[in-house]
């Protein structure tokens, strides 16, 4: 039977999503993108869930969309037809944010659409080997997984400008020096790295950590004393918990905090 085009487990608190088509470095499917939705719902919906990692099988992340498909059917039809809004495309997280971290854990090549769903990820942990790029242009076509918008804003001008415009690849150390990724390990440590981080969060209060998120998405480009009337809601509410008081009451008691996220 054929392998799914993704794969979803859960470990502890994580819900692990692995693109799942080594043979074509995990170039993205439908199939692959709608099984993505549904662990994106399920990573807002559950509660069990406190975070989640997306990485790529086979020592991949993802070559984006399947050049080799596209050549036998144009998505402009499915854009000039109207059955599909290429303004929001939920499973690349365009016009959709997780309400839980998100954190990819990359080895080997993250091109186009892989760069460009990199950029609807929170923490980014790349192996030294990994390659990026927004190398859509170089085959005639547009960064319509939302890099044109996402990256200037993500990484300065400039880099995100030539990034774009030139379509070429840079190295993992290139992409931490600009800010793309945060993390560079060694080849083949990305996803244990990625769970540790996962798990240092998985520990923290949860409904700190989802107000933190929304926080952080919801001021996105506000003016800094609107952003901080949304900070203050969001934030009293977390210091309403029952959660915010076991936390110092833990403290005060020498023991770690036991969080029921309410
Ligand atoms: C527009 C949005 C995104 C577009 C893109 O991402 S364009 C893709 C650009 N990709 C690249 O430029 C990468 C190409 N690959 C490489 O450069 C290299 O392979 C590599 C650097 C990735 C790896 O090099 P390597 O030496 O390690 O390995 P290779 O030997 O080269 O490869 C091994 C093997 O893999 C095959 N391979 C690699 N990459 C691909 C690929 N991209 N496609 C297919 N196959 C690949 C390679 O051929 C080798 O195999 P072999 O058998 O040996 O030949 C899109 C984002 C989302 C899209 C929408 C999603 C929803 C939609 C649904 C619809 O029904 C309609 C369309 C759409 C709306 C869709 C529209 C387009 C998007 C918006």
């Amino acid at each position: 039977m054929a392998e799914p085009h993704a794969l979803v487990s859960l470990e502890g608190h994580t819900l692990v999503v692995t693109m799942n088509r080594p043979e074509a470095r995990n170039a993205l499917t439908g199939e692959m993108l709608s099984i993505m939705v549904e662990a994106w719902d399920r990573v807002d919906s559950d509660d069990q869930v406190r975070s989640c990692v997306l990485t790529g099988a086979g020592g991949a992340f993802c070559a984006g969309a399947d050049l080799k498909s596209m050549s036998r059917n144009a998505p402009d039809k499915s854009f000039s037809n109207g059955s599909f809004d290429p303004s929001r495309i939920e499973g690349l997280l365009k016009g959709r944010r997780l309400t839980k971290p998100l954190i990819a854990a990359v080895e080997g090549p993250a091109i186009a659409g892989g760069t460009e769903i990199l950029q609807g990820t929170d923490i980014r942990v790349a192996a030294e080997s990994a390659k990026f790029g927004v190398s859509e242009p170089r085959w005639g076509l547009f960064p319509m997984g939302g890099s044109a918008v996402r990256l200037p804003r993500q990484i300065p001008y400039t880099v995100a400008a030539d990034l774009l415009l030139t379509g070429r690849h840079i190295t993992a150390a290139e992409a931490r020096d600009i800010g793309l990724v945060g993390h560079v390990v060694p080849d083949g440590q990305a996803l244990a790295r990625a769970l540790e981080l996962a798990h240092l969060i998985n520990d923290n209060g949860p409904l700190a950590i989802r107000a933190i998120l929304k926080t952080i998405r919801d001021t996105e480009g506000m003016h800094e004393e609107e952003a901080f009337k949304l900070d203050a809601k969001y934030g009293i509410e977390v210091f309403a918990s029952a959660d915010a008081k076991e936390g110092p009451k833990a403290f005060t008691e020498k023991r770690k905090p036991h969080f029921q996220g309410r």
